[in-house]
């Protein structure tokens, strides 16, 4: 089932059953599923064909960062097992996007292939530690160039950095942003965070919401309360 909810949930539980659990309780109407390391690492493709079964579309986001031919078989192997789609980190560099590109191409397969700028939980500190001196808004800039460039479609970037890079890549590229945080949500381990109606209003094209909903008392309650702070904006 396809949906034109700008809403994926990231489903990070250890376990199948948990992840399903979850899944049960959603609409696929009315959201995605983001599937990541975790349930992957453990589920392996069962979860993909367990959710593609109840409708769902699914993000698979293993942010795959290694040499161009291995990258490429990567997303080859998601794309084959039907995903909507699939990231890489921008940081691997043109080639690598480029071949991950080419082999979508070349097999015909339609799924969305996306960048990581730089992560939500990194602010300025962290990527000095890591050698890069420039600020985060401009390490995302320069990678969502990068990443529009080598073919992608669209970046997973913070929603502070939407409205820029709306700017700089215009509407059609994707902009899918994490670190979203509802009214009635607390922050935990993200840095760079925006409220749903603040990230649609600034350009985001997808809300990566993963907490706020899986660790609800009420889940579909807590997706309702988001649906109605995008409504109300
Ligand atoms: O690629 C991602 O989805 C991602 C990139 C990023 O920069 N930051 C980030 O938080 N994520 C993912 O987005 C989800 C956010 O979950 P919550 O912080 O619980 O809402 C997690 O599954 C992260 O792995």
């Amino acid at each position: 089932m396809s949906t034109d909810s700008p809403l994926i949930i990231a489903l990070d539980f250890p376990s199948l059953d948990a992840a399903l659990c979850l899944a049960d309780r959603l609409d696929p109407s009315r959201c995605r599923l983001k599937v990541g390391k975790e349930l992957f690492t453990r589920s392996g493709p069962d979860v993909l064909e367990a959710l593609h079964g109840r409708g769902f579309e699914v993000f698979l986001d293993l942010k795959f960062h290694d040499i161009p031919n291995t990258v490429a078989g990567a997303v080859q192997a998601a794309a084959e097992q039907g995903v909507w789609m699939v990231n890489v980190h921008a940081g691997g560099g043109r080639r690598m996007m480029e071949a991950a590109r080419e082999r979508l191409e070349r097999h015909a397969l339609a799924t969305q292939l996306i960048a990581v700028t730089v992560l939500t939980s990194m602010e300025a500190a962290d990527l000095a530690e890591v050698g890069v001196s420039v600020s985060p808004a401009e390490q995302v800039e320069r990678l969502a160039r990068l990443a529009q460039d080598s073919g992608m479609h669209g970046v997973v970037c913070s929603a502070q950095e939407s409205a820029r890079l709306r700017e700089l890549c215009g509407e059609a590229f994707l902009k899918v942003t994490p670190g979203i945080r509802p009214s009635f949500a607390e922050a935990g381990d993200q840095r760079r965070i925006l409220s749903p109606a603040q990230a649609m209003a600034a350009g985001s094209t997808h809300l990566v919401v993963g907490r706020p909903v899986t660790q609800a008392e009420d889940p579909m309650a807590a997706l309702a309360a988001i649906e109605t702070e995008l409504a109300d904006a």
